[in-house]
């Protein structure tokens, strides 16, 4: 599926290559740092990466910043508030909040694809307030009630 996303270049984003998908079926588009220079982040540092470009998602989507693996992987380098949220109304700069998760510090440099994007539906809910809740197997047990052994359950 693909829907046509408005996109506005700022003045500090020109002469960058907007994002693309990088193979034929990537769920996202790399994001690339549209820094003037050089942007130095020293391990545990946090710094907004301006990408030059502002969109205007349609109504009934949401758009995603979320870390790109090779350089959490390589460098400890990612999206601090994963999966960063793009609302649809938002008219503003994409930006990306990275951290140095690393012990080294990471130099984001100008035109370098530092995190991803992806577009995806949204569902709003109304609220329906009831008493009771209909009840389920599972009922209030989470946070690891399960176990983490291969269980038997269903088999
Ligand atoms: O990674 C991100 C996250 C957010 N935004 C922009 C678009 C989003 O629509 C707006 C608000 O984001 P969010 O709702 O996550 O932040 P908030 O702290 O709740 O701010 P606000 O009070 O403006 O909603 O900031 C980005 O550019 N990148
Ligand atoms: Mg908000």
């Amino acid at each position: 599926m693909s829907i046509a996303l408005p996109v506005r270049i700022l003045p500090h984003g020109e002469g960058l290559a907007l994002p693309a998908y990088q193979t034929a079926d990537s769920a996202g588009l790399d994001l690339v740092a549209a820094v003037e220079a050089e942007m130095v982040l020293q391990p545990g540092e946090r710094a907004l990466v301006p990408t030059g470009l502002a969109i205007a998602l349609p109504s009934g989507y949401e758009a995603q910043i979320r870390p790109r693996s090779g350089l959490a992987f390589k460098h400890g380098l990612t999206v601090l508030n994963s999966p960063g949220t793009v609302d649809a109304d938002y008219r503003g700069e994409v930006k990306v909040l990275m951290i140095n998760l690393g012990q080294e510090p990471f130099a984001v440099k100008r035109g370098e694809r530092i995190a991803q994007m992806v577009v995806a539906p949204v569902t709003q809910i109304a609220w329906q307030p009831v008493a009771d809740l209909d009840e389920t197997a599972r009922g209030a047990g989470g946070f690891g009630s399960t176990g983490t052994a291969t269980g038997t359950a269903g088999t």
